[in-house]
């Protein structure tokens, strides 16, 4: 079983994750972490915060000389600019006249951040936040429901694709497919795992040179306009083994649990299975995959040989569970609901219509949700694995694949 929690808020002194489960020997380093944190940190639109926050990184427990131990792995991301939050995000009661420093100061950022936030962005959480839990400021709301916790999936993220690659030979991409109106064309091929340093690179994680540039012009029309955009991201499995998942159980169904996954994603709205929504315009005929007798010199995920597929329409997965094509699955990111040109809301101290709080925001944050989202196919193919092929040490897990995959007989390779 494996098992993770984080905790933490967007301003507070760290983010804390825990996870359990993965066997012991899985090589990993906080530098493997740190990449990957950085990836997370890259896209054009992302606000000021990006650009001065630092993540602050380490592993407080599960590892020792760049292998995991079988125990859970414990990781902290430290804030940077947490002196600037001591006060409001103190763990201990504070006094008021510390969080009124503005009477004092005069600094117009100290006096925002100290300001009981009245003013709930549609969109956000900060409405049904406080009436949920009973606060009439929506500073604590809106302090878990950041998308700053992403963070510490990412990382957790980054230990369970180890994983994945090395027990299994995974190999995991993202990218992004559309940002607002602006798309890449239909029939261009995905990107592969020799690709991901060129999309790292690419300024929205786009794999189509030209829609990327399209891309970027979107996100400057709307920064010029006060506004904000949201997109599609993919991720990509390849190597993944037929059988992860299942179709006895709903909840076990892997397209189930993908898709929960990747909705748990701040401002994801729609997730998609291989073609998905195009699939249900089409015809039977023109919707499957035909299994077709192979050359019998492929080399597929479960050891090659007999059986191939010439079209990978339903995005790898058949009856919930993995078939041994390339896992493809989409989400929907909203766009920014922290709208410069602020949208009406009322004022919940005073009840009068106002616009809606904005101090800072992204413009688009589509390309870290694509990291994101990668993160979480991630761990979620690193449950269904271990569910699956078990083990305490890598050793053994990679064991039980090779037994496994060598009593698929023949005829159904
Ligand atoms: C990587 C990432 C960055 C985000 N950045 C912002 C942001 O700067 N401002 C904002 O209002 N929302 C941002 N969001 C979205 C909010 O966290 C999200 O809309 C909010 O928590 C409400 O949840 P919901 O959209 O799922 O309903 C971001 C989401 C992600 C995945
Ligand atoms: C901090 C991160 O994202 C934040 C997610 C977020 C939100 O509302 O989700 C709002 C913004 O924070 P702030 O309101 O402080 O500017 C983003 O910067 C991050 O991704 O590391």
């Amino acid at each position: 079983m494996l098992r993770w929690l984080t905790s933490g808020e967007s301003h507070g002194p760290a983010l804390v994750g825990v996870m359990e489960g993965l066997p012991a020997g899985v090589a990993l380093t906080t530098d493997d972490i740190r990449a990957a944190l950085a990836r997370r940190r890259l896209g054009y639109g992302r606000g000021s915060r990006q650009k001065f926050e630092q993540d602050e990184l380490r592993v407080l427990g599960g590892l020792r000389h760049g292998l995991t131990q079988g125990g859970p792995l414990a990781v902290e991301i430290g804030n940077s600019e947490w002196p600037k939050w001591t006060e409001v995000m103190s763990a201990d009661p504070v006094a008021r006249e510390a969080l009124l420093k503005d009477a004092g100061t005069g600094d117009e950022r100290e006096i925002a951040r100290n300001r009981p936030l009245t003013r709930p962005r549609p969109g956000h959480a900060d409405l049904v936040g406080m009436r949920k839990y009973g606060f009439d400021d929506a500073r604590p709301v809106l302090e878990r429901a950041s998308a700053r916790e992403t963070a510490m999936r990412v990382a957790l993220g980054t230990a369970a694709a180890k994983f994945l690659e090395q027990a299994l030979g995974v190999r995991l991409v993202s990218h992004v497919v559309a940002i607002g109106p602006v798309e890449v064309p239909q029939d261009a091929p995905p990107p592969g795992p020799d690709d991901v340093a060129a999309l790292d690179a690419d300024p929205v994680r786009c794999h189509h040179a030209a829609t990327s540039a399209l891309m970027v012009e979107e996100i400057d029309l709307a920064k010029a306009d006060g506004d904000t955009l949201g997109g599609v991201v993919e991720v990509l499995a390849y190597g993944v083994p037929s059988g992860l998942g299942t179709y006895v159980q709903g909840d076990r169904r892997l397209d189930a649990r993908l898709a929960a996954a990747l909705m748990g994603i701040q401002a994801i709205k729609g997730v998609e299975v291989g073609d998905g929504f195009r699939t249900a315009r089409r015809r039977g005929t023109a919707a499957h995959d035909a299994i077709l007798p192979g050359s019998g010199t492929s080399a597929g995920p479960d050891g090659g040989a007999g059986l191939v597929r010439d079209t990978n329409r339903a995005g790898g997965i058949e009856g919930g569970m993995s078939n041994g094509e390339a896992v493809r699955v989409r989400a929907a990111m909203k766009p920014i609901s922290t709208v410069p040109r602020a949208l009406p809301t009322v004022d919940v101290a005073t009840g009068e219509p106002v616009t809606a709080h904005h101090q800072r925001s992204d413009v688009c944050a589509v390309p870290p949700a694509a990291v994101v989202a990668e993160a979480m196919v991630a761990l979620v193919l690193a449950e269904a694995a271990i569910e699956k092929f078990g083990g305490d040490s890598l050793t053994e897990t990679r064991r039980n694949v090779e037994a496994y995959r060598a009593a698929i007989p023949q005829e159904l390779r």
